[in-house]
């Protein structure tokens, strides 16, 4: 009883933290309400110009809010980079090649004797296809059952409530709206001197549709999008060495979680390459030269590769929108500014998900569209950016919610940590996937948890009962208090807990 008046007092304070996107009242804002909505006429309630993760979960929530709405997309298809060219096709192609290592080097060590293994690139390309085209199908289906109105065409401001759209087919309409919100997304960021050509030199969108594996592919970038397929490819035969500009791999991660994870993926025998840049390519020949440097500066080095993967981060996507026309403001990289409800500049318009500042992730687009929409219909919308997971989905896969050790230093809070090994963990053990741990990062005299971070097989699974904690404002203490069920891996998170505040049983 204590406990769960406790955790209804911290969801409280968790709910009005600063880093939360809350209503804030006040005459800056008061044009939201004070255009009203739609009645019977074709005007919409809602236009929304995008139907990525962002763009289609605000359509289908505006719809569920009874707002009459419209969802603009030029690709032809809805579910935006995530559904069609990111997450889903990259986690299909990381199943398939995962299971191909495990039959080639796993399944004699459990009694499971196969006399030959053999890659199919076309057959897994179709099964991840399939995927993708019954999914982006599903959305389709979502937006007749929830009434979306779906133009496909490219969408561009004539005004701060109509847009016109070149549909697909050849023709041109003008959507009208009330409120208009922008969810068109980001695009590959590409590296001065290097063209992608998407068979040679590619972004994730060729990475995820190479006709064959590659002898030696070179990575450039050691972020979410190089280390998912650079293991992909590297699992399926390819030499893989990543480029890295920075001193580490995936910079945002805790440290000591980091090294763990930099050793795994070099016993995958993937290389790195840190502090070093890529300073010219070179296609003249058959395959694929590269000049590289310290990224400091220095002597330069040279290397061959058949295929060159560039993953060195993405950019917001705004080009033909003609933003400037109606004078919605965005940063120096692009990016369009809101404000907490998501409103920019320009009285009328919105804008959410990779287009805006923040983590470019498909959830935290999500959220976005659907606190963007509640705000639109007069209700409270809630998004804290502080507490959006982030998972890296190798094998182990990394994941993580709050912060991490470092940035609790450089806040200067006084902190303990507890950590739980997954060679200590029962489950782990009896499936012989052991490598990884939990770490648990909560505030010294509170025992508040700040952070969590966790490198197991399923830690994209695991993290959520973390963030579920780091929402309700709980105390390692009360994970360790909750009972587990045996045995699970979530195990170690409760161990983890158990040695944060006091010690663990099992180690
Ligand atoms: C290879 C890869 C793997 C990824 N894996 C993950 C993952 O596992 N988990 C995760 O959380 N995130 C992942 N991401 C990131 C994720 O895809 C994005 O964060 C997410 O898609 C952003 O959603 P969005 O709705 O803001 O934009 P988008 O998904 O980019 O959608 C924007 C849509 O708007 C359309 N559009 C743009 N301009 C116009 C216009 N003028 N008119 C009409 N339509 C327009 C585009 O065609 C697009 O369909 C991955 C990304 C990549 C590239
Ligand atoms: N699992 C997931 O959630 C997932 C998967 C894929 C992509 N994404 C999202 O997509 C976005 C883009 O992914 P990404 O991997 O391209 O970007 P990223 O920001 O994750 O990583 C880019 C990496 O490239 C490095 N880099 C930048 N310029 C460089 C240069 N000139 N030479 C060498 N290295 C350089 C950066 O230091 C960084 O480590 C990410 O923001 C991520 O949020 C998420």
């Amino acid at each position: 009883m204590a406990m769960a008046a406790t955790l209804a007092r911290r969801r409280a304070a968790a709910l009005l933290s600063p880093s939360s996107k809350q209503l804030h009242s006040g005459a800056k804002y008061s044009w939201i309400l004070s255009r009203g909505f739609a009645t019977g006429s074709d005007e919409n309630d809602v236009v929304i110009i995008g139907g990525g993760p962002g763009g289609y979960v605000a359509a289908i929530k505006a719809a569920q809010l009874g707002l009459k709405t419209t969802c603009i997309e030029k690709r032809g298809t809805l579910g935006g980079t995530c559904l069609n060219v990111g997450c889903i096709p990259s986690k299909a192609l990381l199943h398939s090649s995962h299971m191909y290592h495990e039959a080639k080097s796993s399944f004699a060590h459990h009694g499971i004797k196969v006399s030959s293994v053999e890659v199919d690139v076309p057959a897994m390309l179709a099964q991840k296809d399939k995927a993708v085209g019954n999914l982006t199908k599903g959305i389709e289906g979502l937006f007749k059952k929830n009434k979306v109105n779906y133009v496909k065409g490219y969408g561009k401001f004539l005004s701060p409530s109509e847009v016109s759209v070149d549909t697909i087919d050849g023709g041109n309409t003008t959507v009208k709206g009330k409120h208009i919100i922008v969810a068109t997304g980001s695009d590959v960021k590409s590296l001065p001197g290097i063209t992608i050509d998407e068979e040679r030199i590619v972004s994730s969108t060729g990475a995820l549709s190479l006709k064959e594996v590659p002898k030696r592919l070179i990575v450039i970038g050691a972020g979410y999008i190089g280390l998912e397929m650079g293991s992909v490819w590297g699992r399926l035969g390819s030499e893989v060495i990543v480029v890295e500009f920075a001193a580490d791999i995936v910079p945002s991660m805790d440290g000591e979680v980091r090294k763990q994870f930099q050793r795994s993926l070099e016993k995958q025998k993937m290389k790195f390459m840190l502090k070093t840049k890529v300073v010219s390519v070179d296609t003249t020949g058959s395959g694929v030269k590269l000049t590289l440097e310290p990224s400091a500066g220095g002597e330069q080095t040279t290397l061959e590769a058949d295929v060159v993967l560039v993953s060195a981060g993405r950019t917001p996507f705004t080009a033909g929108l003609q933003l400037e026309k109606i004078g919605v403001e965005t940063d120096k990289i692009g990016r369009i500014l809101v404000n907490e409800r998501f409103a920019t500049n320009v009285p009328g318009v919105y804008a959410i998900g990779d287009v805006i500042p923040g983590p470019m992730l498909a959830h935290k687009a999500e959220e976005d569209g659907v606190a963007c929409v509640e705000y639109i219909a007069g209700k409270e919308g809630h998004v804290d950016y502080d507490l959006v997971p982030g998972v890296v989905y190798t094998h182990p896969e990394v994941a993580s919610v709050g912060k991490t050790e470092e940035q609790v230093k450089t806040l200067g809070v006084e902190y303990r940590v507890g950590k739980f090994p997954l060679l200590a963990n029962s489950r782990a053990k009896a499936i012989d996937d052991a490598e990884g741990l939990v770490k648990i990062i909560a505030e010294k005299e509170s025992d508040k948890i700040l952070g969590v971070h966790i490198m197991a097989p399923n830690a994209g699974e695991l993290i959520h009962e973390a963030a579920l904690a780091l929402a309700y404002g709980a105390s390692s203490e009360d994970i360790a208090r909750t009972c587990h069920a045996h045995p699970t891996m979530s195990e170690a998170l409760k161990e983890a807990a158990m040695a944060t505040f006091d010690k663990p049983i099992h180690i």
